[in-house]
């Protein structure tokens, strides 16, 4: 097994230590169903061939057809995204939603490319994958990187490999072609709603709260937003080229206005963000974040995940010392995936709901969501990662026993 997910499938150990009887469903979960590695090929404005290696990682389909996003970006690889078709199979168990965990990516430096050639490269993802992605075996959507446009190319590359449900095969798409005005910004206010409903549990006043955000790409802005909606004090931003800082707060939207013109004038360097002294840090930008060699240094009273896999499992073992409690990502980023379900159902519908109705769904099922966890965290001593894990697992251990997968 690959060294990232072997570390993700490592923290059930705890799992199974404080419910032994999830041993199998442990074991089973312990390596994806498939990884699909292929070849791509898209021709740069040049004229020369440009190949990567995309991938496909279909982990578990025990509840329904297996969803994910695809990420573009140099560092991707087969481990990274079965790591992240792991933590999207959890995800799906604790928001009860009817899907299995998938991740794709392709290897590639997205931001040399022009606008042509990217929209070339989401459509070659879906002609190259178009025998898996179907709405009731693979569905895709937008990841690090990736934006309802080029689920548009998606949609379209499917298309052309005559995939005839193209269109709910991929959700996150622009609305005229049968997306949902929900899904843009769904993640961030998702994490914020489920913050200010657990507020009281985390022994939090999340609105007169002191927050710092690292990220500000599509979740890390919208979670910002929201807080200073709320009246919370934003007091640091970050993204990858360094970290704003004021302690009276930020003006989130004039931050995000300079950013989109290239304009931000940094204080300090990216990573400084990690530790400056906050109510709640956010972490919405990229795994590993928070490891065993700075989680000493943050100076935080929560630490929220909205990246997957924000803080390794030594981190977390650190930060239950010094009491600094996590929200997990399997709950905080859930947002999304809950808006890409409804977008789902309008496929398998062929209607769509009012917005006003699929807001309702939508915070419904987070809140639910939020409360299994806050009733499982009193078997485990309010640790909420342990809390997310052991409900999921739940889920889909008795998916399996029902289904006979375990001797018995
Ligand atoms: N957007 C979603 O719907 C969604 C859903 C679930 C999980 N997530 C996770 O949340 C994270 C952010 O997603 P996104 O959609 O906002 O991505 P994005 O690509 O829109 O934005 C990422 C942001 O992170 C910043 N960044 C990169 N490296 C950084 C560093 N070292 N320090 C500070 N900032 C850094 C980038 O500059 C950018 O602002 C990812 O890990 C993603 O997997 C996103």
């Amino acid at each position: 097994m690959s060294q990232l997910l072997e570390q993700a499938v490592g923290r059930l150990d705890r799992v199974v230590d404080a419910d032994p009887d999830l041993k199998d469903i442990r074991k089973l979960l312990s390596l994806p169903h498939e990884v699909i590695e292929r070849e791509l090929t898209i021709r740069r404005d040049d004229g020369h061939r440009q190949h990567a290696r995309a991938w496909r990682c279909r982990y578990n389909n025990l509840k329904g057809p297996t969803k994910g996003g695809v990420r573009f970006a140099a560092s991707a690889n087969s481990d990274d995204v079965s790591r992240l078709g792991f933590l999207m199979t959890l995800k799906c168990a604790l928001l009860d939603l009817p899907f299995g965990g998938a991740k794709g990516a392709v290897q590639i430096e997205a931001d040399d490319l022009t606008d042509k050639e990217r929209y070339q490269l989401a459509e070659t993802y879906g002609e190259v994958f178009a025998d898996v992605l179907r709405p009731d075996n693979d569905i895709a959507m937008p990841d690090t990187a990736t934006t309802c446009h080029d689920m548009e190319a998606m949609v379209a590359g499917l298309r052309h490999r005559a995939n005839g449900m193209a269109r709910g095969a991929v959700t996150g798409k622009p609305e005229d072609i049968g997306g949902i005005a929900l899904r843009k910004g769904a993640t961030g206010r998702g994490a914020w709603y489920i913050l200010d409903k657990l507020s009281d549990d985390a022994g939090l006043d999340v609105c007169s709260a002191r927050i710092s955000v690292q990220g500000m790409g599509k979740a890390g802005a919208a979670f910002a937003r929201c807080a200073r909606e709320a009246g919370a004090t934003v007091i640091a931003m970050s993204d990858s080229s360094g970290t704003l800082f004021d302690e009276d707060g930020l003006d989130v939207e004039q931050v995000l206005r300079t950013k989109a013109d290239g304009d931000l004038d940094y204080v300090e360097d990216a990573d400084a963000i990690i530790s400056l002294p906050t109510d709640i840090l956010c972490l919405a930008a990229v795994s590993d974040t928070v490891s065993e060699s700075n989680a000493t240094e943050l100076n935080a009273q929560f630490v929220l995940e909205i990246a997957n896999a924000a803080i390794s499992a030594s981190a977390d073992e650190i930060l239950r010392n010094r009491d600094i409690r996590v929200g997990p990502d399997i709950l905080f980023n859930s947002g999304g995936i809950v808006a890409s379900y409804l977008e789902w159902l309008v496929f398998q519908k062929g209607r769509t709901d009012s917005r006003q109705e699929q807001e309702m769904q939508w915070s419904d099922r987070l809140l639910t969501s939020a409360h299994s966890l806050a009733a499982t965290a009193e078997e485990c001593e309010g640790d909420w990662r342990l809390a997310a894990y052991l409900y999921a697992l739940r889920d889909l251990n008795a998916i399996a026993v029902a289904q006979g997968l375990f001797d018995s």
